[in-house]
């Protein structure tokens, strides 16, 4: 199939935006069903007014028309609960796209883009809003010619997901007309549980056909998340020693020096597990570990990654086995910090934790006896997500053990942000006319060895929704998967003598998480 026509809205060439040689690892050339850039469409978005709509969303569509990648026509349908015109919310979303937009900010782009921005006022349970909602899109494919196409991106709170799926459904939205396609964008978390996931995707699977619900978890979007497939995949000096003959253990590290930076209403009651262990740090470990999937259409690769997550074994003794905490007030570099129990919006006395850890085993040929530990804290030292695979010791050293004082475990570090890349750490002679061995790490950053940029997460999973590609989309069954593993932790944290300690911002956690690595004779990376 050849790619439609750029939009009108670019002001790049196809050339100059890389559009042609678009890093792409999973979209396969042979697959002649998929277009390169979206054809005719909408997207509603719901909860346009919060914060990831302002900051992550909106900028990603406007950096899309910037790289001439959404169809001539596209419009986009502002919902939400304001008195506000048309313009009103072009002015709105002018300013977050201004601030937050990855490409340059170009006013042409911007008109030509906010031609097609609606505004329809509502709250949820308003079927006179839905209604209206329905008579826009009408009005928008007679219009501007988006051909019905209609995506409806929930980016509000998870509460609210299952109530907008059945409105869709009841004014008629979800179903699509003429032979054009209605999707829908369910943002995260998915439940809280698995008892709410499944009864979540009772609602949502009941009004979309499964192929039709695209579940955001943003990591999937990440350029250096795609590149564990590649890393593995196309190369052939990895995935031989890719198992437990050579792997000692695996860390997956997500760090944030953030709090909960005006989240409190989400965040508390959640917390850091439910929040980024349960979706992001375990498509980590299933990317990770996975075996090679026949293809990487969305039904392959998911197959592979499910496969991961049905193997995952918790220790038995939990205690043992996990570690949480909450942040205390501390220094962020200069900066002194609250703690959480101070932040605006936290309930007195909170139980929720804002770092988490925990040790899982994946119970397979390829991993047996490789532990995988996770991690997330909120309030760190810094900002780092990384993936480390940590080797093995080699199994004989002809060297006296002074020679090999200063040297460590081999290493690859999948750097996944923010200075993407991937790192090699192996033992060199130190030189002199001694022989001593001393660890040195070789490095490919993505800044230096690739002209073109890596796009926004939301960017590409945005386009892949309009696009109709879903292999960076979890499907019910992951999500179901994940949970499994999660609940017995929530269920084991939840009885009141699991311990929660406090934590100094600004450092590496509650000195229990080290205790955790400490029992195992190992210890955490400081990224
Ligand atoms: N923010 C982030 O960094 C991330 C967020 N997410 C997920 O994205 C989603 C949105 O999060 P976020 O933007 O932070 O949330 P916000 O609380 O900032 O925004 C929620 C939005 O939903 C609207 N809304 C809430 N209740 C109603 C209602 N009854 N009727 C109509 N509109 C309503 C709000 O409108 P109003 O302005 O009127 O209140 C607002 O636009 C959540 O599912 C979250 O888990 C995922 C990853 C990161
Ligand atoms: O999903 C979430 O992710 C963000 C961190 O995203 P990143 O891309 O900046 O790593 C986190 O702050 C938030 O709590 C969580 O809901």
């Amino acid at each position: 199939m050849s790619p439609t026509t750029p939009s009108t809205t670019s002001n790049t060439s196809a050339s100059s935006t890389g559009r042609a040689t678009r890093p792409n690892p999973l979209r396969d050339p042979e697959d002649k069903r998929l277009p390169v850039i979206a054809g005719p469409c909408c997207m509603v978005l719901f909860g346009v007014t919060g914060d990831l709509a302002r900051k992550k969303i909106m900028p990603a569509i406007y950096d899309l028309a910037n790289r001439g990648l959404l169809p001539p026509g596209f419009s986009l349908v502002g919902f939400a609960r304001r008195d506000w015109a048309d313009q009103d919310f072009g002015k709105i979303v002018h300013d977050a796209v201004s601030q937050y937009a990855r490409t340059p900010f170009h006013e042409s782009v911007w008109d030509n883009l906010a031609e097609g921005f609606r505004f329809v006022p509502g709250t949820f349970d308003d079927d006179e809003a839905f209604d209206l909602l329905s008579a826009t899109v009408d009005q928008l494919q007679r219009e501007r010619g988006t051909g019905g196409n209609t995506a409806f991106y929930l980016s509000i709170p998870p509460g609210f997901f299952g109530q907008v799926c059945e409105q869709l459904a009841r004014s008629g939205l979800a179903t699509p007309r003429d032979g054009s396609w209605r999707r829908v964008v369910i943002e995260k978390p998915f439940g809280h549980d698995l008892k709410s996931a499944r009864e979540l995707n009772a609602i949502v699977e009941g009004v979309f056909p499964p192929d039709s619900v695209f579940r955001i978890d943003h990591y999937l979007g990440k350029e250096t998340v795609q590149n564990l497939l590649a890393l593995r995949f196309a190369n052939q000096m990895f995935e031989p020693i890719w198992n437990s003959n050579y792997i000692d253990h695996v860390q997956i590290t997500m760090a944030e020096d953030i709090g909960v930076a005006g989240r409190a209403g989400y965040y508390d009651g959640i917390g850091a597990a439910r929040d980024v262990i349960q979706n992001h740090l375990l498509q980590l470990l299933a990317l990770t570990a996975m075996e090679e999937p026949i293809s990487f259409q969305a039904e392959h690769l998911r197959a592979e990654k499910e496969k991961v997550l049905a193997s995952v074994r918790l220790p038995k003794d939990l205690a043992k086995a996990t570690a949480r905490g909450q942040y205390a007030p501390g220094w962020q570099g200069s900066e002194k910090v609250i703690g959480f129990l101070d932040e605006e919006g936290i309930k007195k006395g909170s139980t929720t934790e804002t770092f988490a850890a925990l040790k899982i085993e994946v119970d397979t040929r390829r991993w047996a006896g490789v532990p995988f530990y996770l991690r997330t804290g909120k309030r760190l030292a810094k900002r780092v997500t990384e993936i480390a695979v940590v080797f093995k010791r080699a199994p004989h050293l002809p060297f006296t053990d002074t020679a090999t004082e200063e040297l460590g475990q081999n290493a690859i570090v999948i750097r996944v942000q923010p200075d993407e890349g991937i790192t090699l750490r192996f033992g060199s002679k130190v030189p002199g006319t001694q022989m001593e061995v001393r660890d040195v790490t070789m490095d490919f950053g993505y800044g230096s060895s690739f002209t073109e940029k890596s796009p926004e997460a939301y960017e590409r999973l945005i386009l892949d929704v309009l696009l109709g590609d879903s292999p960076l989309f979890p499907r019910h069954e992951e999500v179901e998967l994940s949970w499994r593993i999660l609940d017995p932790v929530e269920k084991f944290w939840s009885r009141q003598h699991a311990k929660l300690e406090q934590y100094p911002s600004g450092g590496w956690g509650p000195t229990c998480s080290d205790e955790m690595m400490a029992r195992d004779g190992r210890e955490w990376r400081m990224p």
